[in-house]
């Protein structure tokens, strides 16, 4: 059970980003203020651009905000750490490595001996549904299996929080959903604390305890939209289709909006 009247697992406190490039500035991001629980998995979801990245990379640590803080467990976040797993869309495998050396290469950076690593890896590919693929390299593999290799390259590390961005928005509808209902299997069992950037509606609602929409550039959190309904969720029900309507209009206001248009939605939903 997630207790909301605990201390933040993660909490942003009026952070904002402001990029320069070529002399000029783009605001990336406003003050957003956002808390995440221990063991919650949240969704953050928007138009293309709004800073969803932004906001993830300054959790974890990759860039820094140019006003207000994040927190981690309290403790304010200046660069990256091993209780912080990050899944990027790119895969981010080493080409030159096995899987097996790919999974193995966190722990054994972090001083465990060989035997351990091994043990662990071989413990992540399985859960990820790789077995017999350890002495395979990345260019041996599709990009599912790829993506798989990610996630067990950061379980294997056993992070407290997992950030991931867009991790299946390269992927096939089909193997994003497999993928999708593997890495819920994951979480159920372990309830890492999850931050999770997408711009899929559905996958929000697949996923997410809390659903946190942005707005178009320059970002901000628009709405917090907590998803009630047990898991696994059937996005074919209901309650489904009526959130996946309340959603899709945030996000589209938002891309209208910024474009000066009403929102064609809007007609459709009540
Ligand atoms: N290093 C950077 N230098 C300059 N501008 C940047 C930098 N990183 C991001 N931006 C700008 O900040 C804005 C937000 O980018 P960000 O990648 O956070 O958006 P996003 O919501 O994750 O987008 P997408 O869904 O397309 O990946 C964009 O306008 C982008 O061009």
């Amino acid at each position: 059970m997630i207790d909301r009247a605990a201390p933040a697992k993660i909490r942003a406190k009026g952070v904002a980003k402001t990029f320069s490039s070529e002399g000029r500035d783009v605001v990336a991001l406003q003050p957003v203020d956002l808390a995440v629980a221990e063991g919650e998995f949240v969704c953050i979801l928007g138009p293309s651009g709004c800073g969803k990245s932004t906001l993830l990379r300054i959790v974890a640590g990759l860039i820094a905000p140019s006003a207000g803080s994040a927190t981690l467990d309290g403790r304010p976040i200046t660069g990256p750490g091993p209780e912080r797993g990050l899944v990027f869309q790119e895969y981010a495998l080493f080409p030159w490595l096995t899987v097996m050396q790919n999974v193995m290469y966190g722990p054994l950076v972090r001083g465990l001996g060989r035997r351990e690593a091994e043990r662990r890896a071989k413990t992540q590919i399985a859960r990820v549904g790789l077995e017999g693929f350890e002495q395979h390299f990345p260019r041996q593999l599709s990009g599912g299996m790829k993506q798989r290799v990610g996630i067990a390259r950061v379980w294997a590390n056993q992070p407290d929080v997992m950030l991931m961005d867009e991790p299946f928005g390269a992927l096939d509808a089909i193997t994003r959903n497999i993928l999708q209902r593997d890495l819920l299997k994951l979480w159920l069992e372990e309830r890492h604390t999850v931050l999770f950037v997408t711009h899929s509606v559905d996958e929000a609602i697949f996923l997410a305890d809390r659903v946190v929409v942005m707005s178009a550039r320059p970002g901000r959190i628009t709405a917090i939209v907590p998803v009630e309904a047990p898991r696994p969720r059937d996005l074919l029900a209901p309650e489904s289709i009526t959130l996946k309507a309340e959603l899709t209009r945030l996000v589209e206001d938002q891309v209208m909006g910024a474009r000066g248009e009403p929102s064609r939605l809007r007609e459709y939903v009540n």
